[in-house]
Order: structure tokens, then sequence, then C-alpha cells
């Protein structure tokens, strides 16, 4: 395992190279929700989306979040990613409560602190991959720093198609430009919503599995939403939601582990 420094660590807590996980999941928390509720509508067409959340997400750890459709994953990244505005509770990246923000603080929060990649990859089609990746920056004014770069680069094997536009590239590798981007800029934390759905099972893995070096290797930290239990185990850890609350937690997941669990949640669904 190589041993690295961590890309970001406000706490000053000393890292080893190795996932919170490994260390029976102590660490410092890189974002934490706290009795965090999310109501949309009013009246009959009110929608409880997140009852009463409390989960931490650690730093230098993988976590996947999982459940059935409508149960509230989607919902609960945008809030503590601060995209979306939380009913009650509270919602933390590091120690800055996103409440307390106004929309320009927020938006500043989002650009420097925070990295993202969805199903759709969101290139700009007329930029190469090094210009998509350094894009972010450019745009807040920041100068990339090289030797990082250097590494996420050669982390997400990108290295011999820099000079590639996005319809040169396999879906696979637009998405490792997509991971690139948002592991260009050292962000606090990574979130991911379904970052593979759109992909081949083999360039999934590929993709996958580059989130998970950042992870071991850069230090990283990265939540992800997803549907598929083989993605779910490339995370340390997974949370399960079901009608708005966590139902689960599971550390060092298999794939049948994490089927397993799924498949509980169904028929306790099915007989309540
Ligand atoms: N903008 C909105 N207005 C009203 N209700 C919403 C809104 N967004 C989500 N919801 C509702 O909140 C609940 C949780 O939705 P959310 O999208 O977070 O679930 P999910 O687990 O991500 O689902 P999926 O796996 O289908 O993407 C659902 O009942 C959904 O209908």
């Amino acid at each position: 395992m190589t041993t690295s420094t961590r890309p970001h660590n406000p706490a000053g807590a000393p890292y080893q190279g190795m996932p919170a996980a490994a260390h029976g999941g102590v660490g410092v928390a890189a974002a934490r929700a706290t009795d965090l509720s999310k109501v949309y509508g009013q009246g009959e067409t009110q929608v409880v989306a997140l009852d009463r959340i409390n989960v931490e997400f650690m730093q230098a750890e993988f976590t996947a979040i999982m459940g059935p459709s409508g149960s509230g994953k989607s919902t609960l990244m945008h809030c503590m990613a601060g995209l979306d505005s939380i009913s009650s509770g509270s919602a933390r990246i590091g120690d800055t409560e996103l409440t307390d923000l106004k929309d320009k603080k927020l938006t500043k929060l989002r650009r420097d602190r925070v990295g993202f990649i969805f199903q759709a990859f969101n290139l700009l089609p007329t930029l190469n991959a090094l210009e998509n990746i350094t894009l972010p920056m450019d745009i807040a004014g920041r100068k990339p720093d090289r030797a990082w770069m250097d590494k996420v680069i050669h982390t997400v094997g990108l290295a011999d198609r820099l000079k590639h536009r996005p319809n040169q590239l396999s879906g696979g590798q637009q998405q490792r430009v997509a991971v690139a981007r948002a592991l260009a800029a050292k962000p606090e934390i990574i979130f991911g919503d379904e970052p593979t759905g759109n992909l081949d099972s083999r360039s999934g893995a590929e993709v996958l599995g580059f989130l998970r070096n950042s992870v071991r290797e850069l230090g990283q930290t990265v939540v992800m939403v997803t549907h598929d239990p083989v993605a779910a185990a490339y995370a340390d850890r997974v949370v399960f939601l079901a009608d708005g609350r966590i139902v689960d937690d599971l550390r060092n997941p298999t794939a049948d582990a994490v089927l397993e669990r799924m498949k509980a949640f169904d028929a306790r669904a099915r007989t309540s």
C-alpha cells in the first residue's frame, strides 16, 4: 500500500494511507447529517423524503448509499452537497453548517470544497480532456497543483488521452475525465450520483476501481449513490435507506452481502 499525503485535512488528523474502515471506522467526519429532515410540498401532497437522518461520512473513506427507488438517496446526497435546502436538522461539510450559508457562500463552498460526478459525464465537447479536467479551477481562477494533477491523471490512467476531445473517448474514458475533474481541485469530499449508471460493466468496473484508488492512494473521501450491489462492493461501507431513514450500515461489503440485505428489505417491505 502506498503512503501518501492527504489532499485535504483541516482537522490535522494523521493519515496513514489507509481507509478509515481499516481503523474500525474511527476517523474524522468529512460530512455529517444530524437529525436531517427534508420535506417536499405541503398538506396533502407533502412528501417526507428524509426523516431525521443521522450519518457521518468519514475522511478517506468510500461510502455507497443504497436503497429502493424513492427511499431518499439522491435527496440525501443533494442536501449534504449543498445542492438542495433542508427542512430541519443540520448538514455539515467539515465544520461548516450548510444551513448557515447564503447562496453566494454556498456556491463558493460547492466550488471550492466539494466535487461532483454525475451519471451524465457533463463534459464540454469543444474542450479536450485536460481542459475539461482543469475547467472548474480555471473558472475559479485557481492554479492547478502540477504534481497533484500528474498524480490524478496517472491514477485515472488518462496520460495518453489528454489531447482527445470527449467524442474521441469511450464512455468509460469520458467518465474517468469526470472523475479526474472532480479530484483535480482536491475537494474535501466527492459526491457521485450513479456515476457508473451509463457505463457497460467493464468501463463501470474501471471507473469504480479508480474511485477506490483515489480513496486508498490519494486519501480522497467519496460518497456514491448506486442501485448496483457490485458497484457498492467497491466501497468501504454501505449505508441503506428506506422511506427516508437509515435502516442499515454495512462495513467491508461484498456484492452478495449487499444483495442479501436488499432482499431482506424487500421482503420486509412486502409484509409490512
Ligand atoms: N423536487 C421534489 N418534489 C417533490 N417530491 C420530491 C422531489 N424530489 C424527490 N421527491 C420525493 O422524495 C422521495 C425521495 O426521492 P429521491 O429522489 O431522493 O429517492 P431515490 O432513493 O434517489 O430514488 P431513485 O432510486 O428512484 O433515484 C420520493 O418520494 C420522491 O418522489
